[in-house]
């Protein structure tokens, strides 16, 4: 039996039933893919998790479910040694039955910044695209949100989300093991998100293109990435590591992020936020082994990067299809 059957069963009576034709061949394939190497033990991790019973859940402020008491000390214990065993965690926080999982960066303040200027999410279908260990599809839930379905590639936060999703029962909410160039044109969701992965795509016009066949007619895309200052004309295309990473390709500016959506046919474009990202959100815990961003800027001043660029700089933008 399929992993993904509750979720062709949610989709068989909604409006994403069409997805029914592609997605179950191309989830049977992934996992073929992935019963031997790192992927299959970390799904030991998941299957050892302990099982606890819980009425405490609060999505809607953060994503924290479970009291400390309802757990015993032994057991949590147990917890943060299984889930440390999923390091790196990247995105959060998240807090279980009282266990901090203090992640790298402080995605609620992403949330933060953007929760004001989107669409109310009630009753809404909701994408968000490489949403990583599955943070903002709890907020995004929280918020309202009638379906969400995340995708994301990598096999690490897929597992994440499965060990939050295991404390968390909630059948509007979950996530595909899909890169975006899997998704075939749904023209379904009310709002799509994708954030923080313009700039890992190669063609991001095409990107842009993908984002919009996901979308009903009027419906609103979030889209965040890293920008650089400058005019509509203005684009950063890094030598080969950008912040110490190696797969970044295009940094806009915010005018030339505006002129790409409306040339991609978006309309009512407003870039409505941007922000430095400081040591506050993005840092070493003892949920990460690797480096974090104070790493990743040059130690004499911190508004350029290790490699000489302007530091990270992120912006939100708005746009109706
Ligand atoms: N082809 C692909 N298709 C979809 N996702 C992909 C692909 N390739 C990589 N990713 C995923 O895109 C995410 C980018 S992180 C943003 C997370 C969250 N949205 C955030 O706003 O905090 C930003 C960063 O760490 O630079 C990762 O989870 C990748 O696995």
């Amino acid at each position: 039996m399929s992993q993904y059957n509750s979720f062709y069963q949610a989709i068989a009576t909604n409006r994403l039933s069409h997805w029914l034709d592609t997605l179950p061949a191309q989830l049977t394939d992934w996992q073929k893919n992935h019963l031997h190497g790192e992927y299959a033990q970390w799904q030991k991790v998941i299957a050892q998790l302990p099982v606890t019973q819980t009425n405490h859940l609060d999505i809607k402020n953060s994503v924290t479910v479970g009291l400390a008491e309802e757990i015993e000390p032994g057991q949590l214990k147990r917890l943060e040694h299984m889930l440390k065993k999923l390091k790196p965690w990247r995105k959060g926080p998240y807090h279980i039955h009282g266990l901090h999982i203090d992640t790298e960066w402080r995605s609620d303040f992403k949330w933060d910044r953007l929760a004001p200027h989107i669409s109310d999410l009630r009753n809404r279908y909701v994408l968000d695209i490489g949403c990583g260990s599955g943070y903002h599809l709890w907020r995004m839930r929280g918020a309202g949100a009638k379906f969400v379905v995340g995708v994301d590639p990598t096999q690490l936060f897929v597992t994440q989300f499965k060990a939050i999703q295991h404390f968390i029962k909630d059948n509007g909410v979950h996530l595909l093991p899909l890169g975006v160039e899997q998704l075939p044109e749904l023209n379904a969701f009310d709002t799509v998100f994708a954030m923080g992965v313009l700039y890992h795509r190669r063609s991001p016009i095409d990107f842009i293109y993908q984002l919009k066949s996901q979308l009903v007619k009027g419906g609103e895309l979030v889209l965040e990435t890293l920008i650089v200052d400058g005019d509509e004309n203005t684009v950063l295309v890094p030598g080969e590591r950008y912040a110490k990473m190696r797969n970044v390709w295009f940094l806009p500016s915010g005018e030339a992020m505006c002129a790409w959506l409306e040339r991609c046919g978006f309309s009512n474009i407003r870039m409505v936020n941007t922000d430095v990202t400081d040591l506050a959100e993005q840092r070493k815990t003892d949920w990460i082994d690797t480096e974090s961003l104070k790493d990743f800027l040059d130690p004499n001043d911190p508004s350029k990067t290790i490699e000489g660029y302007p530091a990270p700089k992120r912006a939100i933008f708005i746009a109706n299809k």
